[in-house]
């Protein structure tokens, strides 16, 4: 079994395109260290390289040139160590909640009791007691998102990757489904890898924000967050270095170098 932090050693990305001379080079040179059980977000503005990152710690995406690995090991494709959840929540529709959560269970080869204690698990976790056999397109986006997390923590991975999870979700849900994912991400000791673009949920959830800028994508700057845990929701409106932060990355993205090369 794969285990240990993940590393990103100068890591390159150039797709080619469909067009003569249309290949887009999204990532330049990226090195970056995720620690077992850390909590690190990446923003940055469109086209910077995020969700092509993401992609290449799950596998979905091989690098040009340079290399991810999970402890010695070099990634060559997805694994169980490893699960996306997206933004457009990827549920199937044709599947009740339950089933959708002890989909990723099948895979494993676990027996059907075992199943159903995991599914039981995960439901009470997600708040989704009583709607187990409801189909997707009964719920709201708020439960259907947290079916989602339900589905992607169930089969147990280690490091669980984000692609902007809530940015259809209303600020309400939204500010509570963060809120729940910490106290997931508290108790769970995985490691937690979000791409958003929202720069309060980064600050709120992270032990460290990667800013990327664009064209050729690339790492600008990461800085820490040494806001103590466990957070409290009421930061994000009262806490002095919360705000002190939220500007700094603010200004960050805002000061981003202008286009040097490529596309
Ligand atoms: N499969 C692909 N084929 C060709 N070009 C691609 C492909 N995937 C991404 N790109 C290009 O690579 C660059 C980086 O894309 P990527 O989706 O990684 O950025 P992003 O920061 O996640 O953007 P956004 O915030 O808009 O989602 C963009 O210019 C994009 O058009």
């Amino acid at each position: 079994m794969t285990a240990g932090p993940l590393s990103i050693d100068d890591v390159s990305k150039t797709y080619a395109g469909a067009r003569p001379n249309g290949a887009v080079r999204a990532l330049s040179r990226v090195s970056l260290d995720i620690g077992e059980g850390e909590f690190l977000s990446i923003i940055g503005p469109s086209g910077c390289g995020k969700t092509t990152l993401l992609n290449m710690i799950a596998g979905f995406v091989t690098p040009s040139t340079g290399v991810v690995r999970r402890g010695a090991v070099a990634i060559a494709g997805p694994g169980p160590d490893r699960t996306m959840m997206f933004q457009d929540y990827a549920l199937f529709p044709w599947l009740t909640v339950a089933d959708n959560i002890a989909f990723g269970l099948r895979a494993k080869g676990l027996s059907r009791r075992e199943r159903e204690t995991a599914v039981a698990r995960f439901v009470d976790l997600a708040r989704l007691k009583g709607f187990e056999d409801r189909l997707p397109h009964e719920l709201s986006g708020g439960m259907r998102q947290r079916v989602s997390v339900a589905r992607a923590l169930a089969p147990d991975p280690d490091i669980v990757l984000m692609d902007e999870p809530f940015a259809a979700l209303d600020s309400l849900t939204r500010d509570a489904l963060q809120e729940e994912l910490l106290a997931i991400w508290e108790r769970s000791g995985k490691t937690f890898v979000l791409v958003t673009h929202n720069i309060e949920e980064a600050l709120f959830l992270s032990d460290r924000v990667v800013v990327m800028a664009p064209r050729p994508g690339r790492i600008q700057t990461i800085v820490e967050i040494p806001l103590p845990r466990p957070r409290s929701p009421d930061l994000r409106t009262r806490d002095p270095v919360f705000m002190a932060l939220k500007q700094r990355l603010f200004d960050l993205l805002h000061d981003a170098p202008q286009p040097s090369e490529g596309r």
